[in-house]
């Protein structure tokens, strides 16, 4: 059993209305609902009341982000499943924020906070499920058709990917390790038939390193990158490819400075995908196929 997909993601921004006008239209998502402190978002192709959460805050990063699974005897699976595994559990309870059910909340030994669920809004999309047209006409900014990723820092990287491996059945598609394999470096794990839904790199706990929303080819990465500098947007890396992956990639910062990644492609996985390993040595290749070399506010700018 698994979970079904990463649903969503819960942003600590310092400037709620910037932020706003940035996520709206530079990245190009919907906005769906908001209270005094926190404004909800979606993707034009997801059907959910949300993915994507910005809470004010004095600093900028990851608050929560959380799995959808199917019903509620998943979810009471996955709760004792995680309260086996060692971790203490918590039940959010329905309406804490606008249009979620109830929710089982944790936190890993990175010191993620993670929530599963199952019960959320439904508005559906611009282009519906009769008949549909590809994309909605009035699609605006980068308009990624979803939420594709989160990859995060700590430095347990062991226990946490027995974590999601053992407790919410996730597979591993990809690993960092140094040359002699003794040590995990980095992290690379699927519940879906992605890539990777999930990945941790080896760094300070609790931290996010980026957001990624996904477009369908690297000309959307190109047009992106086009309307990143359109709009005065920081872009740490230029369009490129991932070893990693094998995605298209560009890197760029929202006005807290939250890395967020349009992401293209990347191969597809099934269960039975074996774990690719990327030796230290080859990490620059690993991460920027073309450069083949890290850059220092890649490994630093976390928040
Ligand atoms: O150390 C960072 C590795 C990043 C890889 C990706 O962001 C990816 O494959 O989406
Ligand atoms: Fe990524």
């Amino acid at each position: 059993m698994t979970v079904m997909r990463l649903g969503r993601v819960e942003l600590r921004v310092l400037d709620l209305e910037k932020s706003v006008e940035y996520y709206t239209n530079v990245i190009g998502l919907e906005e769906t609902g908001r209270t005094q402190d926190r404004v909800y978002l979606k993707a034009w192709d997801e059907y959910d009341h949300h993915s994507l959460i910005l809470k004010k805050a004095d600093s900028a990063g990851l608050e929560h982000f959380a799995f959808k699974v199917r019903n509620e005897t998943d979810l009471s699976y996955f709760e004792k499943k995680v309260e086996q595994f060692g971790l203490t559990t918590s039940r959010v309870s329905k309406n804490t924020r606008l249009a979620e059910g109830q929710a089982v909340r944790f936190i890993l030994p990175t010191g993620h906070q993670v929530e599963l669920y199952y019960e959320i809004g439904y508005l559906g999309t611009a282009v519906g499920t009769l008949n549909p047209h590809p994309w909605p006409m009035n699609a605006k900014g980068i308009a990624p058709h979803r939420l594709d990723h989160v990859l995060l820092t700590g430095d347990d990287l062991k226990s946490v990917t027995r974590f999601f491996m053992e407790v919410l059945g996730f597979n591993q598609s990809e690993k960092i390790t140094t040359v002699g394999g003794e040590e995990l470096l980095g992290s690379f794990l699927f519940a879906t038939n992605k890539a990777h839904d999930l990945a941790f790199v080896k760094g300070p706990d609790a931290k996010l390193h980026h957001a990624a929303f996904f477009v369908d080819s690297i000309h959307d990465v190109f047009k992106a990158a086009d309307l990143l500098t359109m709009n005065e947007v920081p872009i740490e890396v230029t369009p490129t490819r991932h070893g990693i992956s094998r995605g298209e990639t560009i890197y760029f910062f929202d006005p807290s400075g939250n890395r967020n990644e349009a992401f293209a492609n990347g191969y597809i996985t099934y269960p039975d995908f074996p774990t690719i390993t990327w030796t230290e040595d080859k990490i620059g290749q690993g991460i920027f196929y073309h450069r083949r070399e890290l850059l220092e506010s890649f490994m630093k700018a976390l928040t």
